[in-house]
């Protein structure tokens, strides 16, 4: 897996204020979606296009879109969807797919509830939208959702990400075949006991959601 930190002051600037627990929850909302965008520009890079013929009013040229098949974007519910909107300001004709994921709090262990993907997902690339990547068991679980489907390029984009849990998806998709690639808005210190990534920002999907 290719892991690139989108290192940028406006970035760490809106992670600042993302992690600070005075934060309320229409500025998180808010923050989560501008950084969404900005991770966008650097995860896209290698978005497939084709070429597009248009006149100017000045004269005829070769421009691009979006090659078909289109890409999917797949947030994990819940805290993915806070990054949906960010994302699809950046990719509008893009196709969305949910994965419904949680941890249990106890064993750490993800648990897959929810699942509305596309079934055939030959030679899509897919965009995984989850703002924590901690432990690592949920990314990776998705990531082989999406590969047993046929997507053949994935890129997961996550605000922050824990040591522990880039190595664990390192090896625990060591055997997939497809290019994978993540882009972060930070690697933190650590895993706390419970699991959260320190220094972090806490729950992201109940500062989202507004359960404190
Ligand atoms: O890397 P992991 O250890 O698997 O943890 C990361 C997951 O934990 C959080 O979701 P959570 O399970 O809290 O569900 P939620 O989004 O509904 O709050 C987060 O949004 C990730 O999906
Ligand atoms: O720090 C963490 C770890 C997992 N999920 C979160 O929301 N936060
Ligand atoms: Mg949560």
């Amino acid at each position: 897996m290719r892991v690139l930190v989108a290192d940028h002051p406006l970035i760490a600037h809106k992670l600042t204020y993302l992690r600070d627990r005075r934060t309320d929850t229409p500025t998180f909302r808010r923050l989560a979606d501008e950084l969404v965008t900005l991770l966008a520009y650097e995860a896209t890079r290698e978005v497939r296009v084709s070429p597009f013929e248009i006149e100017t009013p000045v004269a005829a040229t070769t421009g691009i879109h979006l090659a078909t098949p289109k890409p999917l974007v797949v947030p994990i519910l819940r805290a993915g969807l806070g990054m949906l909107d960010g994302m699809m300001r950046m990719l509008p004709t893009a196709e969305v797919g949910f994965l419904g994921m949680v941890r249990n709090e106890e064993t750490l262990e993800a648990h897959t509830y929810a699942n509305r993907l596309p079934d055939d997902l030959d030679r899509r690339q897919c965009y995984v939208l989850d703002p924590m990547l901690a432990t690592g068991g949920t990314l990776i679980a998705a990531i082989r959702f999406l590969v047993e489907r046929g997507a053949d390029d994935i890129t997961a984009i996550t605000l922050l990400s824990a040591p522990e849990g880039i190595e664990k998806v390192q090896a625990g998709l060591a055997d997939v075949e497809p290019p994978i690639t993540l882009v972060t808005g930070a690697i933190d210190e650590r895993l706390n006991e419970q699991g959260y990534i320190v220094p972090g920002l806490g729950d992201a999907g109940d500062r989202l959601y507004g359960v404190v």
